[in-house]
Parts: structure tokens; sequence; C-alpha cells
């Protein structure tokens, strides 16, 4: 994979002195966060840490109450909803759930994006749609329904939707979750090759510590409602940071609790009037 991040390669993404809360409760603070472009970035952390919330104030879902969220020269979180939506348009986001419907076949499904924002004509929207379907090893399933394949290939055809319009920029909320070892293999390969081939920034966020060696040139790590850490793979592989040990070794114990806060629970269970909580 000799595709490491070099120190010249200029920030895709960069969110500068992010602060937001959710529910009344901070989530980021003093939070910053760098993408090299055309390379692919794994973005790790604990459950709860905050990834997806990262994911949505880069796609503009959410805006900061702090900050600046910026794409190359593009401030995402001051744009209007028009402009909003265009600059989405540029961007592939592949959710973990992210169903394909499953009204339409597979064909249809990578169209949509085609047929609802440009005005190509059908028989070039037929060629694009079977080029990302073959990218993606499933070309001859275009006029299959998904629930006629398994969930990995569910998997790849919401890829190739994700891609239909080469945006610039492919996000991955956990690609691999759930996945057997030869889709999730399959998966890795995929993202690096779509990122080699078209020079897109990809922002994958993943639990998955053992496969990010193999799939990225640059990781962060986020925790404590900041980035902890970032580099490469290796970088954060000799890291010293409890943390960062922490999550890179799976250990359930240390700076970062495994239970959500709540009173003791001999407390909880002895006490007949307690509420359910
Ligand atoms: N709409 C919301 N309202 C209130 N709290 C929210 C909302 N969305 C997310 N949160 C909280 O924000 C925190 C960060 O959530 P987020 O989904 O970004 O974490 P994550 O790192 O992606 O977690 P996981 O790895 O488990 O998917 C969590 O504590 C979550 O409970």
């Amino acid at each position: 994979m000799g595709n490491r991040v070099q120190p010249s390669s200029p920030p895709a993404i960069r969110l500068v002195d992010i602060r937001l809360s959710l529910g009344g409760r901070p989530i980021l603070e003093d939070f910053n966060l760098e993408v090299p472009a055309g390379r692919v970035t794994a973005v790790m952390g604990p459950s709860g840490a905050g990834k997806t919330t990262v994911m949505r104030l880069i796609t503009g879902q959410l805006k900061p109450e702090a900050g600046e969220v910026w794409i190359d020269d593009t401030r995402i979180d001051q744009l209007k909803p028009r402009a909003l939506n265009r600059a989405r348009r540029h961007i592939g986001v592949l959710l973990q759930n992210g169903a394909l419907f499953t009204d339409l076949t597979c064909f249809d499904n990578v169209a949509l994006p085609l047929r609802e924002h440009t005005r190509l004509p059908e028989s070039l929207i037929r060629r694009i749609v079977l080029l990302k379907l073959q990218t993606v090893g499933l070309r001859g399933a275009a006029d299959l329904y998904p629930r006629e394949l398994s969930g990995g290939m569910n998997r790849r055809v919401a890829m190739a939707r994700a891609m239909a319009m080469d945006p610039d920029l492919m996000l991955y909320d956990e690609p691999f979750a759930g996945l057997d070892p030869i889709s999730l293999g399959v998966s890795l390969r995929l993202i690096r090759e779509v990122n080699q081939a078209l020079g897109t920034t990809s922002v994958v966020i993943t639990h998955d510590v053992g496969e990010v060696a193999k799939l990225a040139d640059h990781c962060c790590i986020i925790a404590d409602r900041k980035t902890i850490a970032a580099g490469s793979p290796a970088e954060l592989a000799d890291s010293q940071h409890p943390l960062v040990r922490q999550f890179l070794d799976g250990q359930p114990d240390g700076p970062v609790p495994f239970h959500h806060p709540a009173p003791p629970l001999a407390e909880q269970l002895l006490d007949p009037h307690g509420s359910q909580q």
C-alpha cells in the first residue's frame, strides 16, 4: 500500500475549532480534523465518541455551534440550503444501513441519483450505471431486486449508487459492520480501488482496528470530544497515548469507561420505588 500521506497533501476537509452539543450534551469541543485530499482516511474511536456526528458536519446536515467546516475552498457550515444541496452532489455517502429501494432493481437504484440530479439522456445514464455496477462486480445483477442479493452484495450496489455522480468525496459509515470475511475483503479492496482509480478523497468510519492498516493512508482517533491522535496507521500503532492504546488494544477498561453514566447498581436494584432507568 505505498500510498502514504505526504506532508504536502493538502487537506480536502478541515474542521476547525468545532463545538457541538446534542440533546444538551457536549459532543465535540475544540474539535479539529484534517482529511488529506485524494487519500483514504480512517476515522476511529469508541462507540458514541461522535464519529457519525463528524460525518454529518461534513455533509452539512448538522451545523456547529462554533467553528468552521471546510471542504476545499467551500465553507460548508455557512451555505444556504440550495448551495448546500449543490455541494452535496459532489459527496457520495454510504451509510451502514444505507438501504436500497426494495421496489427498484439494482440498475434503477444506481440510476436514481443521475435521474434526480442530472438531465442526462437515458442512453448515457445506462452506460454510467453499467460501468458503476461493473466497478463493484455486479453488472450481471443489474436487473435483480435487492431482496435477491446477499447483504454484502446489497452494500456493493449501495456503493455503486454512492459513486453514481462521480463524487470528489466518498464518506463511508462503518462499511464493514456485519460483513463476512470475504465480503469484508471485497469491500476493503473496492474502497481502495475506487480511491486510487478516481482520485477520490475517502473517509471511512470504522471500529475495525485490524482492517485499518490494510485500508487507510491516514487515521484519526476521536475520543473525549476531540481528535486525540492522527497519523499513518504505523504512527498510531506506536502511540503511547493511554486513550489511543486502550482503543487500539481493545481494552474494555481504561480512560474510556465501558459503562454509560448511571447510579450505583446496588442502589438502583434495591430501590423498590425506583424508575426503570
Ligand atoms: N440527535 C441526537 N440527539 C441527542 N444526542 C445525540 C443525537 N445524535 C447523536 N447523539 C449522541 O451523540 C453522541 C455521538 O453520537 P455518534 O453517533 O456521532 O457516535 P459514534 O462515534 O458514531 O458512535 P457509534 O460508533 O456507536 O456509531 C452519542 O453519545 C449519541 O448518543
